[in-house]
């Protein structure tokens, strides 16, 4: 049977710039900083004060959320003395979405006014030293889809947004990091948090043993299935970007083990981590300049 490759979602700018006007036109605020909310860690969005509540399925050209976990809504809100906007949901290629269609709010939020991307995710741990529980801040990413032909950039380049050839050795802002890694160590959670480096696959299926083993040795430190995508696109847009991954299962990679990695178990760790995670954030904001140049 004859089938027919979908075609891609590439955006046009006009397009980014009807989401963003209409999001104006439902909220007054202004945010500063965004914050992409992982599997399980939705729950970051209440603590913001004065919420406005967008569900994805009122906005112009946003995809829709289908995986647990993952509610489906943007909330408009102050933290910390910040305008943020949280997505309570993100999207991720395995549900069937393009490169474009995942990354697409990351440029309405440029377009917005944001200045600061903070991502979360849940994602396995590679390196030996991490336990299940653990907050890894991103120090680097490995673009798995991107590396093979699967990036977000790819297609005519917009001058408006970035460049052609846009640089990721400075992917993760240091001084966000240095930042978190002071929070961290002044809320006395030092101890379970590390800095690492993220690999984005493809999902939906977890890693297996040999794959786990290849990744670790290609320098993981802990893999998951979103996060690079949003990260490349937002500093293609000249956003700082600052990363969180919640260890919530280990990686197998030892073909003894009976462990099998699950959603479940995914969404059960980031129940068990919530308040420290939200804390940290929290804590990290409070001291975050609003200005980029002033950190
Ligand atoms: O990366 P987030 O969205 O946090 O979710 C992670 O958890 C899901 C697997 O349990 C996958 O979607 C993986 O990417
Ligand atoms: N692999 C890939 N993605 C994940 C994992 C994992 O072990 N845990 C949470 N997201």
């Amino acid at each position: 049977m004859a089938t027919t490759a979908p075609a891609a979602h590439r955006c046009s700018y006009e397009d980014y710039e009807a989401t963003a006007d209409w999001l104006r036109s439902q909220t007054e605020q202004r945010p500063k900083v965004a914050i992409i909310c992982g599997s399980g860690l939705g729950g970051l969005a209440a603590l913001l004060d004065n919420r406005v509540v967008i569900p994805y399925k009122d906005i112009p050209n946003f995809p829709q959320t289908t995986v647990e976990g993952h509610q489906g809504q943007l909330v408009f809100g102050t933290l910390e003395g910040q305008q943020c906007v949280c997505m309570q949901g993100r999207f991720h290629t395995y549900e069937g979405y393009d490169v474009y269609q995942v990354t697409y709010p990351v440029r309405v939020f440029s377009l917005l006014g944001v200045r600061t991307l903070v991502v979360t995710n849940a994602a396995g741990g590679l390196n030996s030293s991490f336990s299940v529980g653990d907050i890894m801040l991103i120090k680097d990413h490995i673009n798995m889809p991107g590396l093979v032909g699967n990036n977000p950039l790819c297609g005519p380049n917009d001058d408006r947004f970035g460049v052609r050839f846009p640089c990721m050795s400075d992917a993760y802002d240091r001084d966000l990091l240095a930042l978190a890694q002071q929070t961290a160590e002044g809320q006395g959670i030092g101890a379970f948090v590390h800095q690492g480096v993220y690999c984005m696959v493809g999902g939906p299926t977890f890693e297996s043993i040999a794959e786990g083993r290849a990744l670790r040795t290609m320098g993981a430190d802990a893999v998951g299935m979103s996060t690079a995508l949003e990260v490349v696109v937002a500093r293609h847009c000249g956003l700082r970007v600052l990363g969180f991954s919640l260890i919530t299962n280990m990686v197998v990679t030892d073909y003894d083990s009976t462990l099998k990695a699950n959603h479940a178990e995914v969404l059960d760790t980031t129940l068990m981590r919530t308040q420290d995670l939200q804390g940290l954030v929290r804590g990290i904001l409070a001291q975050m300049p609003v200005d980029p140049e002033d950190l």
